[in-house]
């Protein structure tokens, strides 16, 4: 079979291909026919594709293409290559398309959109931020124009009208967040003419394994009535002064940490001789385990940076700063008592929603990204998706080297250094991939003393990323790079106006070098595919070391070796170790999604079930007639008063009042009784069955709850000046709220990851 066949069809686990492929020889035998058509002749084709029903059949799917593709070469004077109408069929079935770095995904989400659109679907473009929402609906805008399709976009900036204006467009791109924040806002309504999100059709999900996968635990927060706590400078010093493995142990992965006898004794004395498990002292022990995982588990550089004296979050699969991310609870103001900067705001968390949660909400989802197939089975498991694996426009050429380990990290980093000199010798722009800031930064310093100028990028200056990255292909250019996977500006051969393009060519393309293997394949993917771009030449390598982390925390071996004289490992056998070392990580990191999919499940049931009754109230009578049954004298009292109307208006606002205050409370509920579940773990039960043990009764007189304390407040209701103003009797919604993400918890990932492992042991037992 040809090559160029072959690659048509699809691989193995992924999608089949050929339905699509079979189709392409019609889609192009329409073009010549299109051509002749004029603009708004062609826009009039695209709308008569509207009348019918999802999935498009055959001839009307064919048609579609071939409008978009006209639609795409008059509108953008790009004319859609075949793989990216297969990217577009396969994202209309509600798949994810794999297509590689730069080979279109933009353009071809565009039309797939107005696919959907063109049906009479709305549809949610979900970018990972602002720039890339605004950026590309501005820019696809003509295309969608010309096939009659309107579209918007919002930012963290947008108004409320801005965004009722962009969602009743028939194609909305947005950051996930903003799309979560608004559902969270609707959701506190006491109008229903105060929501802006429509009910949700399409999702077409951009860096879909990014989303999907990496930030799907991720909740969204809406916090109320903003207020301050003290920073505890006082025990940030205290455990400052504690030395490792003697006053506290860090467990193998680095996830959570414990005090020693001899370091609970030091703390003790430190806080003027306190008994720290006394009863009367219950709040001080989660203070100093919240300032000793601030102190020991979340590094500067590495977890965050300060910068403008704030402590900012690194997102660790993006390697940008995580903006409007902060850690829960007290841990967020023990990082910053360490780092002695100011406490942020914090607030009652009113509600939240994961981004797992928001995603499915969607009845059809698809997505767009470099790198699905290794995340198949999650996305799979939790989303039903499968995965389309795309060909790319031109073969790619990119050689993928093995990897190179070696037995320390200064031998690593000598040979790496060495390998940079040759390669740099040739002209060929360099680009290196380090796992943190830290790094990035004590790495460049090595090759700027052994005579190599480079430019570093990572979280502390990613606002140039955009200037760096296009210019890291110029001839002889090294640039060290943390994890800036995503997408945004490509790496031309030749520099940004690839002046200099046929030289770099000549040289090889970028050379792309690893500094060590990320704790994902999905990861170590990305950084390849930095290189061979659009079919340009180029290699990628890594760079391993036997004190990786990924490796010390991951391999069942670390000794027994043997090493040539530069202390490379070349055994065929550790060198598997390594790939061995990071399924295991990446297995943790899928049992960690997984329980906390479990917890949220829980959870999710029983918000559907307030918001259900919170829908009946907001737009139905259901308040007022609960209160009139429950409270009639007062009832018939009031409207004989101030009339019907009022009265029904009092009881909706006095019960949806209610509802909400009672979700806040129970939400603060759940999560203390999350955190807290880890403590009796300890006791050898699963997690998961004592968080439901308990979460289950206690909801369940929460609507009857909130039924008798909205009575009770209305029983108290007085007429004032002719009127009943509900304010008075405790009704006071927050005068305003605000929106974050929380990162990742080290507590209960530490507990999640640790339930992961005994199962895993118990599993092992079980099958000797
Ligand atoms: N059919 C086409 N003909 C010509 N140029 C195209 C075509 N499709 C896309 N391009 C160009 O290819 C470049 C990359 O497109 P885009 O940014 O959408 O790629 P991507 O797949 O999202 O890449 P990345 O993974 O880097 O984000 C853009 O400059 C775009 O204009």
């Amino acid at each position: 079979m040809a090559e160029s066949v072959r690659r048509l069809l699809g691989k193995p686990g992924a999608v089949d291909l050929r339905p699509y492929t079979k189709l392409l020889s019609a889609i192009e035998a329409e073009e010549d026919g299109l051509r002749e058509l004029d603009d708004t002749e062609l826009t009039d084709r695209a709308i008569e594709l509207g009348t019918g029903d999802l999935p498009y059949g055959r001839d009307d799917l064919v048609s579609l293409c071939a409008v978009g593709r006209e639609a795409a070469r008059r509108a953008l004077d790009e004319r859609p290559f075949d793989v990216q109408l297969l990217g577009v069929m396969s994202l209309l079935d509600g798949h994810v398309a794999e297509m590689a770095t730069g080979e279109g995904k933009t353009l071809t989400g565009a039309l797939a959109a107005a696919g959907f659109a063109l049906r009479g679907r709305r549809v949610h473009v979900m970018s990972v931020n602002d720039y890339l929402a605004r950026r590309d609906a501005e820019w696809m805008k003509p295309l969608y124009g010309m096939l009659g399709v309107t579209v918007g976009w919002i930012t963290e900036d947008s108004t409320t009208e801005q965004r009722r204006a962009a969602y009743s467009c028939d194609v909305t791109y947005a950051p996930v967040s903003e799309l979560g924040f608004d559902v969270l806002r609707d959701r506190m309504v006491t109008d229903i003419a105060d929501r802006v999100v429509p009910e949700p059709h399409v999702a077409i999900i951009d860096e879909a394994d990014s989303v999907l996968v990496d930030e799907a635990r991720v909740p969204l927060v809406l916090a109320g009535a903003a207020e301050r706590v003290d920073a505890d400078v006082e025990m940030a010093d205290i455990v400052r002064a504690l030395k490792p493995r003697m006053h506290y142990e860090i467990d193998g992965e680095g996830r959570n940490v414990q005090l020693t006898d001899a370091g609970i004794d030091a703390v003790e004395k430190a806080l003027g001789g306190v008994d720290l498990y006394a009863e009367d002292e219950s709040s001080l022990l989660p203070q100093v385990n919240l300032a000793l995982h601030a102190h020991v588990l979340l590094q500067r550089d590495v977890h965050y940076v300060v910068r403008d004296g704030e402590v900012r979050i690194i997102n660790e699969s993006r390697g940008r700063i995580a903006l409007l991310q902060r850690w829960p609870d007290g841990l967020q103001a023990a990082v910053e008592a360490k780092e002695k900067v100011a406490v942020s705001e914090t607030g009652e968390v009113l509600d939240s929603i994961t981004v797992q949660s928001l995603i499915l909400r969607y009845p059809t989802r698809a997505g767009m990204t470099g790198t699905a197939m290794a995340v198949a089975e999650q996305l799979r498991e939790f989303y039903e998706l499968e995965v389309a694996v795309i060909p790319s426009n031109k073969p790619n050429v990119r050689e993928d080297h093995g990897t190179h380990l070696f037995a320390t990290r200064e031998e690593k980093e000598d040979a790496l250094i060495e390998e940079v000199e040759e390669v740099h010798a040739t002209g060929r722009p360099i680009l290196i991939g380090t796992q943190d800031v830290a790094e990035s930064e004590r790495l460049a310093e090595r090759l700027r003393k052994a005579g190599l100028e480079c430019v570093v990028l990572n979280a502390k200056n990613d606002a140039d990323e955009a200037a760096i990255i296009a210019e890291a292909g110029t001839h002889g250019a090294i640039t060290v790079s943390t994890q800036m996977a995503g997408r945004g500006t490509d790496i031309r051969l030749g520099g940004s106006d690839m002046a200099d393009r046929d030289r770099v060519v000549e040289a090889g393309g970028l050379y792309v070098m690893g500094y060590g293997r990320y704790p994902s394949s999905r990861l170590d993917g990305q950084l390849r595919g930095r290189a061979g771009r659009q079919g340009d030449p180029g290699d990628s390598v890594f760079f391993v070391s036997m004190d990786d982390d990924v490796v010390v925390n991951n391999a069942s071996e670390t000794s027994g070796y043997s090493t040539d004289d530069r202390g490379e490992i070349t055994d065929p056998a550790w060198l598997s170790m390594v790939d061995h070392a990071q399924r295991v990580a990446e297995g943790q990191l899928l049992e960690v999604h997984r329980n906390t999919w479990r917890y949220n499940q829980l959870i999710d049931v029983q918000r559907d079930v307030v918001l259900e009754h919170r829908e009946l109230v907001l737009t139905g009578d259901e308040g007022d007639r609960h209160i009139k049954k429950d409270r009639p004298e007062k009832h018939a009292e009031l409207v004989e008063e101030v009339g019907e109307e009022a009265v029904a208006d009092a009881a909706r606002l006095i019960t949806l009042y209610h509802l909400d205050r009672g979700w806040t409370d129970h939400n603060a509920f759940l999560s203390e009784l999350r955190e807290g579940i880890h403590l009796r773990f300890l006791g050898r039960r699963d997690p998961l069955d004592e968080f439901n043990r308990d979460a289950v009764p206690v909801f369940k007189g929460f609507l009857d709850d909130a039924r008798s304390r909205a009575a009770e407040s209305f029983e108290e209701l007085e007429v004032e000046d002719g009127a009943l103003d509900v304010s008075e009797v405790g009704v006071k919604r927050p005068s305003m709220t605000w929106t974050y993400m929380v990162h990742d918890h080290p507590f209960s990932s530490a507990l999640e990851a640790v339930a992961g492992r005994l199962k895993g042991l118990m599993g092992n037992k079980g099958n000797k």
